[in-house]
């Protein structure tokens, strides 16, 4: 969908069709939300009874039929809360019961006045001219992202803490259309600098304003480091996933951390991170890796693949005898992680750093949308563990503050995603980087829940070619514990639709996808004026807002966050019990990750998505594999519209595979021909700003 259709949206007169039914209250309890009743209804149950939403979903929605129940007052608990900023101590990501930190400290929450925002009115007037010296501190980082911010903050600036979408009533909508610079750019080749603009703007030859923003350190407590939310009802279940392990000479599986033999450091951090069972794939990945070998894994979202490959790396690290990293002008870490999005690498390095709690390991995070000579201030103190976005890293590397000659680990997570057209060039330009060691030299890592074929193949350039493939379930598949609900709506129909269902989900903690950047704007800005508490992240907004909607959606001032592609894949939040595709994405392998941001650990989660015929159906014959691999109900219309739009080569039905099924060295895999994986995976230069 263009950006243009959904504008035309608000002036268009709503038609309600159909409205599903969100019973809070029964579908939920308990602070992961786990027991909803997933059986299927009985008919009487229609009128009432605990499964009446389930039978809704299952058989409602496809025929499309008007049920017309509106309880939905009762549930209109949200409220539309001003957002105070609050970028002091506290708001690390992954630690889940810092709510009171949000309330102290920076009150420039988003959307300030910008005279209220020094840094920002100084970079922004300033410009920027690239510096190639080392003198750090001075900050020059550099920022290619919304570039026309100076002339939006105005016109969307609040009250003095400024920070409601209310308070801007629609003005998000009402920018003038301000285009970020991120969204496109087009050198005189004519071809697409898409990396200089999904960096954030850290390196290269692209002028733009000074980033300034120093993301604040993360709390150095204890108990926030290990701070951890409960495994799922479904945890368990886990252990009847089906693993496929192929490549020669495969370790087998561990069954207990014990087996696993780590030391008594890393033992005594498993047990505070709250993990007593290992995960199928870390059971398999872990013996793996502890024997050197390469590894591409695919595992369903929210599985634990971050510490499948972070306790074997520290494992190996702390057998090696790893000295203490030092203060240093050039730092040579161990270890190099790359993951697509800012906060998902902020993600990983919080893991990182608590499994190397109380060890001499340090991990280092480095990444777009912060101030350089920050990132250069953070390694030259020492760094054994770098999680680093790719425009970063690139940049620290050019700058001379890393070098690569002792890194004997390369992970990419999200490895789907780092290969792709969006960051593969990237990539290969990582591994020819003077003193990186070849693949021979080095582990790589490649972690996802989906993994393309196309994407395999690419692998191979990274990967020693006796690497391991380790497949636990169907390679990208959805998480089963992801109660998954398709429902036609039509275009004009969403805004209708989505206020209806988040008004019966209540308080609970839900993500809407949405397809642009603008409309994420436009659709938060939207919910606010609904007075249902909504806060955003997307590409466009600053990273100290970035962080700020992450905060506020992680301690539950803001339940709902509108969010483009930028937060489809990786974040660990807790208690997300909803995601809403009020557009479904191109791809379906982000469909996949999307929905994948509830039901995580064993919990279980709902997804519910808008699905346009005028638009969508490309999506249909994935759409349905997908669900009925993850054993939900397909909707008939659904299967309709995948007989109707037929695409030859799909594997001659439209059950035949999405993804590729199994480790392409096999041999030709299912893949489907109609093009649904790389081909139409997310190009960041489209929308986004992905690092
Ligand atoms: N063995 C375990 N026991 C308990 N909790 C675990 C275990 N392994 C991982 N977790 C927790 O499960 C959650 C999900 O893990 P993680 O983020 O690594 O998933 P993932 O597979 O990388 O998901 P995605 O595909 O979305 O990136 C995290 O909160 C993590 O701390």
């Amino acid at each position: 969908m263009g950006d243009e259709d959904w504008e035309a949206e608000i002036i268009k007169p709503h038609m309600s069709s159909y409205v599903p039914v969100f019973e809070k209250d029964r579908y939920s309890s308990g602070a992961n939300g786990d027991t909803f009743n997933r059986t299927p209804a009985s008919s009487s149950e229609m009128d009432g009874g605990p499964s009446r939403r389930d039978h809704f979903m299952r058989s409602g929605f496809a025929s499309g039929r008007s049920l017309g129940n509106r309880d939905a007052g009762e549930s209109n608990k949200r409220e539309n809360t001003t957002t105070v900023g609050s970028f002091g101590a506290g708001k690390g990501f992954g630690n889940r019961d810092f709510s009171n930190k949000f309330e102290e400290g920076d009150t420039s929450g988003f959307w300030r006045e910008s005279n209220n925002d020094c840094e920002d009115n100084q970079t922004r007037n300033r410009g920027f001219s690239r510096r190639g010296d080392s003198k750090y501190e001075q900050d020059e980082g550099t920022q290619r992202t919304g570039g026309l911010f100076g002339s939006r903050r105005p016109a969307l600036s609040g009250a003095g803490n400024g920070d409601t979408y209310q308070s801007r009533s629609c003005s998000g909508s009402g920018r003038g259309g301000y285009k970020g610079l991120n969204e496109e750019v087009i050198t005189d080749s004519g071809k697409n600098t898409w990396k200089s603009e999904a960096e954030g703007g850290e390196g290269g030859d692209v002028q733009g304003p000074k980033v300034t923003y120093i993301p604040p350190p993360p709390p150095e407590d204890e108990d926030s480091i290990f701070a951890h939310y409960q495994t799922g009802i479904n945890f368990d279940k886990y252990d009847n996933i089906l693993v496929e392990v192929s490549g020669h000479d495969a370790p087998p599986a561990i069954l207990t951390f014990e087996e696993a033999n780590l030391c008594q450091t890393l033992n005594n951090n498993i047990a505070k991170a709250g993990y007593t069972k290992l995960t199928p794939v870390q059971k398999y990945s872990i013996p793996i890796i502890l024997a050197g070998r390469d590894l591409m894994a695919c595992a369903q979202t929210g599985s634990g693949k971050t510490a499948a490959f972070l306790l074997p790396i520290l494992a190996h690290m702390m057998r090696d005898g790893i000295t203490a990293s030092r203060f240093k002008e050039l730092q040579e870490p161990e270890c190099i992680i790359v993951a697509p999005t800012r906060e998902l690498i902020n993600q990983i390095y919080l893991e990182a750093r608590k499994f190397s709690f109380g060890t001499c390991v340090r991990a280092v995070v480095i990444y777009g949308g912060t101030q350089l000579g920050h990132s250069i201030r953070q390694i030259v103190q020492g760094c054994n563990i770098l999680c680093a976005t790719p425009g970063r890293l690139m940049d620290i590397i050019s700058k001379e503050k890393i070098g690569l000659r002792q890194v004997k680990y390369l992970v990419l997570d999200e490895a789907d995603r780092m290969l792709d057209m969006g960051f593969g060039p990237e990539m290969k330009k990582l591994i020819s980087c003077p003193g990186m060691p070849s693949k021979e030299q080095r582990q790589t890592l490649m972690f996802s829940a989906t993994f393309p074929e196309e994407i395999q193949k690419l692998a191979g350039e990274f990967l020693k070619s006796k690497y391991l493939f380790v497949a636990v379930g169907q390679v990208g598949g959805a998480c089963r514990d992801v109660q998954q609900t398709i429902l036609q709506v039509g275009q004009y129909s969403k805004r209708e639709k989505l206020v209806e269902i988040l008004r019966n989900i209540g308080d609970e903690r839900t993500m809407v996808f949405v397809e642009t950047k603008k409309k994420a704007d436009f659709i938060a800005t939207f919910l606010c004026q609904e007075k249902i508490s909504t806060t955003s992240i997307h590409g466009d907004r600053e990273q100290r807002e970035r962080e700020q909607a992450l905060g506020d959606f992680r301690c539950g001032k803001c339940p709902v966050l509108v969010a483009t592609s930028v937060a489809a894949r990786g974040l660990d939040i807790e208690n997300v019990q909803h995601v809403i595709n009020f557009d479904l994405p191109s791809a379906i392998d982000e469909y996949v990750h999307r929905i994948g941001r509830t039901g995580r650990c064993g919990n279980t989660g709902r997804a519910v998505s808008f699905f346009d015929p005028e638009s969508d159906s490309h999506l249909a014959q994935p759409l349905v594999k997908v669900l009925s691999d993850a054993q939900q109900d397909v909707p008939a219309w659904l299967e309709e519209i995948a007989f109707s739009t037929y695409v030859p080569g799909f594997s001659g039905s439209t059950r035949g595979s999405v993804f590729a099924s199994v480790d392409t060295r096999k041999g030709k895999s299912t893949l489907n021909a109609a093009g649904f994986s790389s081909s139409q995976a997310p190009n960041p230069v489209d929308d986004e700003s992905w690092d």
